[in-house]
């Protein structure tokens, strides 16, 4: 075989790059009924590529992590279609779509969620475990992936003996230990200071983002625009705008 038709067998034909990961169309959800009822996305039409990072940004109440919950597959919607990683959410039971989820996502949230009586290592490994892996070897993938992520010498500590950066450290090792394709994050560097949010950024940039998989961040935070390919605004729940992030305007 040719090297370059060698080079393609590498991806699966379904999911080249520059595909999109993630198509959602005319999704609608509301909250409450009868009078109460709030709609809070409003037909919405997205595509994110395989290779992308998508930054979602708008206004406060805009919708934004409404919109990433239901490509997450954590929320039912009320109308329209959510293809992701070349599968239908919105066909799938919810016991599968679990599953799916557990395997081919990864979650990184504002509040770092580590279990406080656990070491890095083991929240690491945690869903490794979930999926049915031996614990020493579950354990051994943990403290590689710490490693990855700069954390090699603090694999035996407790989340509440690390800082804040090194936490979502270990939050991150985690969305990205199962090794997904698509990697959702709400707000990731909200509770961190300047210089931890960018390296949290870097780390998601380099190791979220490849060529068969995609990177989605919710952000209200400007100085993570930069790491992005792509952003789109939503506000009262339409995307009002996307559009490729100029590099050069932020240096
Ligand atoms: N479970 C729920 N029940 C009722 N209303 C909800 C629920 N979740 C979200 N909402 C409402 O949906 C709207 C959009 O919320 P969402 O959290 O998606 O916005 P957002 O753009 O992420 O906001 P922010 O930037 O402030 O985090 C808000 O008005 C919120 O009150």
């Amino acid at each position: 075989m040719p090297m370059d038709d060698h080079a393609h067998a590498q991806v699966p034909v379904t999911e080249p790059p520059s595909t999109a990961a993630v198509q959602v169309r005319g999704l609608v959800k509301s909250f409450g009924s009868g009078e109460t009822t709030v709609t809070v996305l409003k037909s919405i039409d997205l595509d994110v590529y395989f290779g992308e990072l998508l930054l979602l940004v708008g206004e406060s109440g805009g919708g934004k992590t409404t919109l990433l919950s239901a490509i997450a597959g954590i929320l039912d919607i009320d109308a329209g279609t959510l293809d992701v990683l070349g599968a239908s959410l919105t066909e799938m039971p919810p016991n599968a779509r679990t599953r799916f989820r557990g395997q081919r996502m990864g979650f990184i949230f504002q509040q770092f969620n580590l279990l406080p009586s656990l070491t890095a290592a083991e929240n690491v490994a945690i869903p490794l475990l979930i999926h049915g892996l031996q614990k020493k070897e579950a354990l051994s993938r943990g403290r590689l992936m710490l490693e990855r992520v700069g954390l090699g010498d603090r694999t035996e500590f407790l989340p509440r003996n690390l800082s804040g950066g090194q936490q979502q450290r270990v939050a991150v090792a985690r969305a990205l230990v199962n090794d997904p394709q698509l990697l959702v994050c709400d707000e990731p560097t909200a509770a961190l200071d300047g210089p931890n949010g960018q390296k949290i950024m870097e780390l998601i940039r380099d190791v979220g983002r490849a060529p068969d998989r995609c990177v989605i961040v919710v952000t209200h935070d400007s100085r993570v625009f930069q790491f992005g390919d792509r952003m789109a605004e939503l506000t009262d729940g339409r995307i009002v705008g996307i559009h490729p992030i100029q590099k050069e305007a932020m240096a």
